[in-house]
């Protein structure tokens, strides 16, 4: 682990280390998830590869969330086996513990600090912060202030670095927080529906970003725009009751008869 000169940890991998030898950085098996007797995950199999971008789709209350929420600890399955790499089992860390272990979660809706500057949010968010009033006070070494820096050329937020967050548009906000979680250098991004309100301008640069982190990060996307999925996507999965229904490229999907009677039918209907 890189150290600076105060002793604070600037990486995320909080020695976790996923075992990627095989490819998948994320193992989801025979997962199983009921609500008061109705399953919400039901024998649920997903493998995400090493470094892709994919784009999960299914209609409302398919288990889209859920899946989520097991991946990152917020609720436990019933049964299954749920790894980050071959041999760290997910289910015998908690949420913190996953998300230090590099794997970060964008909820639809932005939650920045709307009075800090988007440098201060995104330094808020450097690992090792010991609390909002000790990190804007603690000097930073200039590997965070560069790695600061970095952030902000990927979310393309320089001009606006000093501007309160308050003051950025939607779009800019929900890219702070991608930002602000690419702070804690995460192997994988969990993103739900990113471009929910987006201009088509906003849309646009969200699908160059999210595809940009792709291959350094592993990036899951949850979104019902299909227009977005398809600019996006190289591989899509379908779930359904709690299962994945099908998976491949957007054009196998489509043309997929079981997808298009539960799923495209009524978007496209
Ligand atoms: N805490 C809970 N208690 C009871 N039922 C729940 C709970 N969480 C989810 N469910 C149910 O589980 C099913 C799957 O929900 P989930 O939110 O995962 O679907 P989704 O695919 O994310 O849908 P959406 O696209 O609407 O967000 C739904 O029928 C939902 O009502």
């Amino acid at each position: 682990m890189t150290v600076d000169k105060a002793g604070s940890p600037l990486t995320a991998s909080e020695n976790i280390v996923p075992d990627t030898r095989h490819g998948v950085i994320l193992y989801v098996e025979d997962v199983n998830l009921s609500f008061d007797g109705f399953k919400a995950l039901n024998n649920l199999n997903l493998y995400i590869n090493d470094g892709e971008l994919r784009c999960l789709i299914g209609a409302n209350g398919a288990g889209k969330t859920t899946l989520m929420d097991v991946i990152t600890g917020k609720i436990r399955p019933d049964s299954g086996k749920v790894n980050f790499g071959q041999k760290v089992d997910l289910l015998q860390l908690d949420e913190s513990e996953i998300a230090r272990a590099g794997i970060g979660r964008k909820f639809q809706k932005p939650t920045v600090f709307e009075e800090l500057s988007v440098f201060e949010n995104i330094e808020l968010s450097l690992k090792g912060d010991k609390g909002i009033w000790t990190t804007l006070f603690h000097k930073l070494s200039g590997e965070q202030k560069d790695r600061i820096g970095e952030i902000l050329h990927t979310i393309g937020l320089i001009t606006e670095c000093y501007y309160p967050a308050g003051r950025l548009s939607h779009g800019q906000k929900q890219w702070l927080e991608i930002g602000m979680l690419l702070a804690a250098e995460p192997r994988v991004l969990l993103v739900d529906e990113p471009v929910a309100g987006m201009t088509g301008q906003e849309t646009e640069r969200t699908a160059e970003l999210l595809t940009s982190l792709a291959g350094e990060h592993s990036v899951v996307v949850v979104e019902h725009d299909m227009a977005f999925v398809r600019s996006i996507a190289r591989k899509v999965s379908v779930l359904h009751q709690g299962s994945v229904l099908a998976e491949g490229s957007m054009a196998e999907i489509q043309a997929n008869p079981d997808v298009i009677r539960v799923y495209l039918g009524e978007e496209q209907g």
